[in-house]
């Protein structure tokens, strides 16, 4: 559905993206995963015709980036700020982008009806925009996106900022659309999403580092994991210990990326006895997404 070869764009001396090809099939849902600043952004508006490359093609549903419009009638877009009228209710927000469509009132309010339903929204049509919650207003965003019917979906951190409930809700209603036939593109820096994805690309200082599904990235991941609870929450205390290739922090334990799982333990024992700091536990885990990207990302000396 989404073919892009080569995509490169710069901002000044700034590559946003550089040299990034991504294939995205029918009926998927393709989770384009990087931290703020990577490039996704940049990449989607690529994507979606609204920016020109520097170099590199698209191809939409099979139409060339000179013919991109006719793809256009058949896709949805949330931008990263959705526009949405504060001042302008629920259903008048719909009516209102419906009409961009050149959709009927009729044909308007029948489908507003359906796809309020899936988004949840349904008692909330005369409601003013600006009184609506960031969840709430994300989910009227998508609902204004859904209107046209589109065949396919492209999504910019459509949860950036949002709670985690209304987040997984989020994901509830584009797991919906999906199964009902829509192929679905979405930016997230979130890894929790990105384990939610059929597809994942990871994106990192505008290059893409690894494309595949969330279990095959997995698989294919070349280390070993050690999770570490230590009497410390000192983010820096394993800086320097040699079999460590990488390392995250979540507040009280440490993931530990290691070369060398057979001397892990007591390699990782030492370095705490050492420092005078109790090992309370140290097990080997099963990597996370979020494990993988950063062992991808472009190295910086631990
Ligand atoms: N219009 C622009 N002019 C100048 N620099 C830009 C412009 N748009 C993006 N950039 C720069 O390009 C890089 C990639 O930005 P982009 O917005 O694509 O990333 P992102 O992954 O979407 O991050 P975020 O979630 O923070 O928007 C950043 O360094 C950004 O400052």
């Amino acid at each position: 559905m989404i073919k892009a070869v080569g995509l490169t764009k710069a901002f000044g001396q700034n590559v946003a993206v550089g040299g990034v090809g991504l294939q995205v099939a029918k009926g998927s849902i393709f989770g384009l995963v990087g931290p703020d600043g990577a490039g996704k952004t940049t990449l989607i508006r690529m994507i979606c015709g609204l920016i020109t490359p520097d170099q590199g093609e698209v191809s939409l549903m099979g139409h060339p980036a000179a013919e991109i419009e006719k793809a256009r009638k058949s896709m949805g877009y949330m931008p990263q700020r959705f526009s949405l009228y504060g001042d302008l209710t629920v259903m008048e927000n719909i009516i209102f982008f419906g009409s961009l469509y050149k959709l009927g009132r009729a044909t308007i309010n029948q489908r507003a009806d359906e796809i309020l339903a899936v988004t949840g929204l349904a008692s909330f049509k005369k409601r003013f925009a600006d009184n609506l919650s960031g969840g709430m207003k994300q989910k009227l965003a998508l609902t204004c996106s859904l209107v046209a019917r589109p065949g396919m979906l492209v999504l910019d951190e459509p949860t950036y900022g949002v709670d985690p409930e209304s987040r997984k809700e989020f994901w509830k209603i584009l797991y919906r659309l999906n199964k009902e036939g829509m192929t679905i593109l979405v930016s997230t820096p979130y890894m929790d999403e990105a384990e939610l994805c059929k597809q994942v690309a990871f994106i990192d200082k505008g290059k893409i580092t690894a494309i595949g599904s969330p279990s095959s990235l997995k698989k294919d991941f070349g280390f070993k994991v050690f999770e570490v609870r230590a009497g410390t929450r000192d983010p820096e205390i394993f800086n320097g210990l040699q079999i460590l290739q990488d390392m995250s922090f979540y507040g009280d334990k440490y993931h530990l990326v290691v070369n060398d799982p057979a001397a892990a333990v007591p390699a990782i024992g030492a370095w705490l006895a050492d420092k005078n700091v109790e090992m309370m536990s140290c097990k080997e885990v099963a990597p996370s997404m979020e494990d993988v990207f950063v062992s991808l990302a472009e190295k910086e000396v631990l």
